[in-house]
């Protein structure tokens, strides 16, 4: 079955709806993602990037319109299944890196995977498979206060897709990193995605990066262009 890794259609999300302070962020988002596919989204600031890439993530909910992952309509889905399909399908990466300050680059690479069921050597074999994909194996012990917040970021990328998501969702990956390092880290993200087969969708102001990816989404005025 050739089913879009991410599919939605009509999505609508308004804040403080009938309140003072209502703001319709999006008025019907089409968008659909097939597997391998790398699109870039870029959107003025407060354009609703962010609450899109949460609804897609399945971190909110849009107050009208679907969400479907490998075919699979969400609103219907129970809780239990979408924790589990946030969990295994989906891989998230911020502008900031949110590792676990208390464990290393490695072990922060293995806890998803625990938490998945995953036994500890596998996850470890497959968390130095990841750091050296992303070219930092030799820092994997240590902490991310010990590492650059280029290597920070890197090892945020090995981390969402530690358990082979289908769908990775990023805002401004690297958004907090200097030009330079920035683009090196963002190569390596790409990579790190060209290899995994991955649908993604990447939020940028850049438009440079946005224009390494397969696709432009533009979002602006609550809707979305190519
Ligand atoms: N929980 C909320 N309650 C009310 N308004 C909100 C809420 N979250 C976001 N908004 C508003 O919705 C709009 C879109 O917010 P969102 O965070 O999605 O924008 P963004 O495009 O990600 O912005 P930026 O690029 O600056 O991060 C903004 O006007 C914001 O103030």
């Amino acid at each position: 079955m050739n089913e879009p890794v991410l599919s939605i259609e009509g999505l609508e999300k308004t804040y403080n709806r009938g309140r003072p302070g209502e703001v319709a962020v999006l008025r019907g988002i089409d968008l659909s993602l097939a597997r391998g596919e790398v699109a870039a989204l870029v959107a003025p600031s407060g354009a609703g990037k962010s609450t899109l890439l949460h609804i897609a993530g399945l971190l909110d909910v849009p107050d009208s319109g679907r969400v479907m992952i490998g075919g699979q309509d969400m609103a219907r889905a129970s809780g239990r299944v979408r924790t589990g399909v946030r969990r295994r399908d989906i891989g998230f990466i911020y502008q900031f890196h949110h590792l676990l300050p208390e464990f290393s680059a490695v072990e922060n690479i293995m806890l998803p995977q625990l938490a998945d069921g995953a036994a500890r050597g596998e996850a470890q074999a497959r968390a130095f498979d990841l750091l050296e994909s992303v070219g930092i194996r030799n820092r994997a012990q240590h902490r991310p206060a010990a590492l650059s917040g280029g290597e920070q970021q890197r090892v945020a990328f090995c981390r969402a897709l530690a358990n082979r998501p289908r769908l990775l969702l990023a805002d401004e990956p690297t958004g907090n990193l200097d030009p330079a390092t920035s683009d090196q880290v963002f190569a390596a993200l790409m990579e790190l995605v060209r290899g995994s087969g991955l649908a993604a969708l990447i939020a940028t102001h850049n438009m440079d990066l946005a224009a390494r990816m397969d696709r432009v989404l533009r979002l602006e005025a609550g809707v979305l262009a190519e």
